[in-house]
C-alpha cells in the first residue's frame, strides 16, 4: 500500500484551522490537524513545500519510520511549525492505520483505560461576580472542573476574558496584533480574592483552574502559589514563560498549589527537566504542537514515572481533529489528568463531522474507526483563511511583556 497523494485544506469556519488529508492507493484516507494559531500558513507552506513531496510513495502503515523520517530527515529539528507539521501527518497516519484495522484509535493505543474522560471548560467575566455566574452556568452544564479567569480592576484587557458579556472567548483577530496592557501587582492582588470568592459560592468539591499565561517571574508565581493554597487549585497553568525549566525548582520550593505547563512545548526536550525533577503536575502539550502521538506517548509515557500527568491543551484554536484524536488519546492513557474543553462552534463542528460527545462533564470516545473525525470539503471551502493574529501584552511604561 502507498500513499497516492496528499493536501492541505484551510479554512475558517469561525476560525482559521489548517488540515491535512492523506489518502492512500487503496482509497483509505486519514486527516491531522496542523493548526498553529497566528502563524497558520507557515505551517501549509512548510507541509506543501516540504513534507507532501516526500510522503507520496511511502508505506502509510510505517508511522514510526515516517515520523523519524520527517524529524531526523529534516536536519532541522523541533520548532512549533516544524513538529505541527509532523504531527499533522501522524494524526493522519494513526487515522489510516485505525481504519485499515477496523478499530478506533484507543484500542491501538492499548485500549481503555476508563470509560469517559473528565474536562474543564472557561469560565470568564468582566469582574468576579459575572466570572462566578459563568461557574455556576458551567456548573449546571455538568462540569466538574472549571477554569475561572476575571477582569481585573484597572487593566483594560485581560487574558481569557470575552469582549462582551456571554461571548466566546477568542484572542486573534485583528490583522496586526492588538496591544494589551498589563501590571502584574493589580493581578497579584486581584486573583486570590477571585479564588477565594468561587469557593465560597461553590464549595470544596468543584475543581477549580486557573490560566497565568506566563506573566509572572519565577518569584511572584511563588507568591500566587502560596496564596492561592488555602483555596486548593487544581493547578495554577504557565505561571512563569518556561524556556528556563529551572524557574520551576524556584516556584515548587514555596507551594504545595499543583502546577501545569506546555501548551506551546512542541517536543520531550522542553519538558524533560520539569518532568524528571517533578517540578510540575501535569503537562499541557497538545497532539498538535508536539509532534503528534507518537511524539505525546514518549512524552506521557515519561510523565508517568514522576506521577505528572496529562491536562491536554484543548482551546478552540485546535481543531475538532485534535480534540477527537486527544479523547482517545486520554481514554488510554494510564496517567491521564484532565482535558481541556473550550466547545467549538456549531460551523466548525459542521465543518469536521466526529463521533466523540461530551456527557456530564466529560468526554465519551467513539467507536468509529481511525480517530472518528473527518472533513467535510464542500463545507471548508464556504469559509476561506482570515489572517489573525495573537495580541501583544505591554507595561504601563510601554515596555513588550509576555502576552
Ligand atoms: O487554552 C489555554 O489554556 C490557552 O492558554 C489558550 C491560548 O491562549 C491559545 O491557545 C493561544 O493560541
Ligand atoms: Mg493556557
Amino acid at each position: 500500500m502507498k500513499i497516492k497523494d496528499a493536501y492541505v485544506i484551510v479554512t475558517s469556519p469561525g476560525r482559521n484551522f489548517v488540515t491535512l488529508k492523506i489518502v492512500t492507493d487503496e482509497g483509505v484516507h486519514g486527516i491531522g490537524d496542523a493548526t498553529l494559531n497566528g502563524r497558520e500558513m507557515a505551517v501549509v507552506a512548510y507541509l506543501e513545500e516540504h513534507v507532501i513531496p516526500a510522503l507520496v510513495g511511502r508505506d502509510p502503515q510505517r508511522i514510526e519510520d515516517t515520523w523519524q523520517y520527517l524529524y531526523r530527515g529534516a536536519y532541522w529539528r523541533r520548532g512549533p511549525v516544524t513538529m505541527s507539521a509532523i504531527a499533522a501527518v501522524d494524526m493522519a497516519l494513526w487515522d489510516i492505520k485505525g481504519k485499515l484495522a477496523g478499530l478506533p484509535l484507543y484500542q491501538l493505543l492499548g485500549g481503555k483505560s476508563r470509560e469517559r474522560v473528565m474536562t474543564y471548560s472557561h469560565a470568564t467575566g468582566s469582574d468576579i461576580a459575572a466570572c462566578l455566574d459563568e461557574v455556576a452556568r458551567h456548573v449546571e452544564q455538568g462540569y466538574r472542573a472549571v477554569r475561572v479567569q476575571s477582569g481585573i480592576p484597572g487593566i483594560q484587557s485581560t487574558y481569557g476574558v470575552a469582549k462582551r458579556p456571554g461571548e466566546r472567548y477568542e484572542p486573534a483577530d485583528a490583522k496586526l496584533p492588538a496591544e494589551h496592557d498589563w501590571n502584574t501587582a493589580r493581578y497579584l492582588n486581584h486573583a486570590p480574592k477571585l479564588f477565594a470568592a468561587v469557593r465560597e459560592r461553590f464549595g470544596d468539591d468543584l475543581h477549580v483552574l486557573h490560566d497565568v499565561h506566563h506573566r509572572l517571574t519565577p518569584i511572584e508565581a511563588a507568591r500566587l502559589g502560596k496564596e492561592a493554597e488555602p483555596y486548593k487549585l487544581f493547578w495554577l497553568e504557565d505561571c512563569v514563560p518556561a524556556e528556563n525549566q529551572q524557574s520551576f525548582k524556584l516556584i515548587r520550593q514555596h507551594t504545595t498549589t499543583p502546577l501545569a505547563v506546555g501548551e506551546v512545548f512542541n517536543s520531550i526536550h522542553d519538558c524533560r527537566e520539569l518532568i524528571e525533577n517533578q517540578w510540575i503536575d501535569y503537562i499541557r502539550a497538545s497532539l498538535t504542537h508536539a509532534g503528534g502521538i507518537t511524539a505525546m506517548r514518549r512524552i506521557a509515557d515519561l510523565a508517568g514515572l514522576y506521577h505528572v500527568r496529562t491536562g491536554f491543551h484543548g482551546p478552540t484554536d485546535l481543531s475538532p481533529v485534535c480534540l477527537g484524536a486527544a479523547v482517545h488519546f486520554d481514554t488510554w492513557v494510564p496517567n491521564f489528568g484532565i482535558q481541556e474543553h473550550m466547545p467549538h462552534e456549531t460551523r466548525t463542528d459542521e465543518v469536521f463531522p466526529h463521533d466523540y460527545r461530551f456527557e456530564d462533564g466529560h468526554f465519551i470516545v467513539g467507536e468509529t474507526p481511525g480517530h472518528g473525525v473527518d472533513i467535510d470539503e464542500k463545507a471548508a471551502a464556504r469559509f476561506p483563511y482570515q489572517p489573525a493574529s495573537l495580541p501583544v501584552n505591554r507595561l504601563e511604561d510601554g515596555t513588550l511583556w509576555h502576552w
